[in-house]
């Protein structure tokens, strides 16, 4: 959807910001550029819609040459969100997200009809937050409508320059969770700045780790990212705590679990204990049908009667959609050396601290795979 080939960009003082980019985000694709300050992140995304023109290469958005285009008419179909929200601060909020509207010729039924909705889809009431100046709206309030109005005619592509980044870092959370939530729903095309490593990885389908001068070390997912730094420089900038970020991206996987022998609730304690002796392990997850109804060890099965009997209680379960940060997490925080998996109520497994392991290291590409994308990126 976007393509950079051999992009250049040198300031008139002979400042090279960009010294030959090749980039591709792909269609519906939320790409997220980092790097530190000063290696030419905001330039890269204002070549993108013109803002700055580029000393040499090409760009394409959806196809068409940027460099050919008439700017401004590109720019109405480019939405372009900046830190603050960039909103008119003598404008309303209807008429600063009905600016694009009006301008492309809309009519004044559908422009509100489309401002109602956009304001109800970044969670403002149009009633009452329509009316107000963008001085008496919260900073998140004021990003929420700089989202709404770079949304306003669904453009195909979105820029974003640190949009959250003037927002409190509690609010900035639920804010970027609902704008990927709302970006995967339009199946809009994003590529976002920030120097946030955390916000890229909570949000990012692909991650761009740039050097200065534009230079880009690494381009994948933020697993691969945070797991397999192609070079120095991105281990370096991914940080120290790369290994604990990476938890908080990795899925739980059905066959990253274990599976200790199940016992039914009206299974007898005789049985149980000859199906545990075959076992390697002491205890076992109990079950109605697949929910969960606890789980036995082989103690406590000596004492007799049925499973249903003698079963504890967990004190607490993962759910499968669950990162493996949240379920390592609760296991340190129960002290416990497993905790069971549910997807809603069906039981799939037990994670314990060894699959958390196993699963950190399924997600990394092979060797081979590694060495091959250091040699692409040399
Ligand atoms: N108009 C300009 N004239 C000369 N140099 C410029 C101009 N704009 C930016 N630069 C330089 O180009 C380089 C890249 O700047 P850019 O703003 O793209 O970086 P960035 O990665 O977005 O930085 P930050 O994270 O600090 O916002 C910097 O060295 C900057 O000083």
């Amino acid at each position: 959807m976007i393509r950079l080939a051999g992009v250049r960009k040198q300031y008139a003082d002979g400042t090279v910001a960009v010294g030959g980019l090749d980039l591709e985000v792909r269609r519906g694709e939320l790409v997220a550029l980092v790097g530190p300050s000063g290696c030419g992140k905001s330039t890269i995304l204002r070549m993108v819609n013109r803002l700055i023109e580029p000393s040499g290469g090409s760009i394409e958005v959806d196809g068409t040459d940027v460099i050919e285009a008439d700017g401004p008419t590109m720019r109405r179909g480019i939405g372009y969100v900046i830190q603050s929200g960039g909103l008119f601060p003598h404008r309303t909020v209807r008429d600063n997200v009905a600016t694009v509207p009006r301008l492309v010729g809309w009519d004044k039924p559908r422009t509100a009809a489309r401002v109602d909705e956009l304001l109800g889809l970044v969670g403002l009431q149009p009633e009452v937050h329509g009316p107000r100046y963008p001085h008496e709206l919260s900073g998140g309030q004021r990003q929420r409508v700089g989202v709404a109005r770079a949304l306003a005619v669904d453009p195909p592509v979105l820029l974003m320059d640190e949009p959250f980044g003037a927002v409190d870092p509690q609010v900035r959370d639920r804010l970027q969770l609902e704008f990927r939530r709302l970006q995967q729903r339009l199946g809009t095309t994003v590529l976002l700045v920030t120097h946030d490593i955390d916000e890229a990885v909570r949000i990012a389908d692909r991650i761009a780790v740039l050097s200065v001068g534009g230079v880009l070390e690494q381009l994948d997912s933020p697993a691969v990212v945070l797991g397999a730094p192609a070079t120095d420089f991105v281990a370096d900038f991914v940080g120290a705590d790369r290994g604990l970020r990476r938890l908080a991206v990795t899925p739980i996987r059905e066959e990253d679990l274990v599976h200790p022998p199940t016992l039914q609730v009206g299974e007898s304690t005789d049985r149980a204990l000859q199906l545990l002796e075959e076992s390697a392990l002491d205890f076992a997850v109990v079950l109605d049908g697949t929910d969960l109804r606890g789980w036995v060890s082989q103690r406590a099965l000596a004492r007799g009667g049925t499973v249903g009997e003698v079963r504890r209680r967990f004190d607490d379960t993962v759910d499968v959609r669950d990162s493996l940060k949240t379920g390592f997490s609760e296991i340190v925080a129960h002290d416990a050396g497993w905790l069971p998996v549910l997807d809603g109520d069906r039981y799939v497994g037990v994670l314990t601290p060894e699959t958390v392991h196993a699963a950190l290291r399924r997600t990394l590409p092979d060797r081979a795979g590694s060495a091959a994308r250091l040699a692409g990126s040399a």
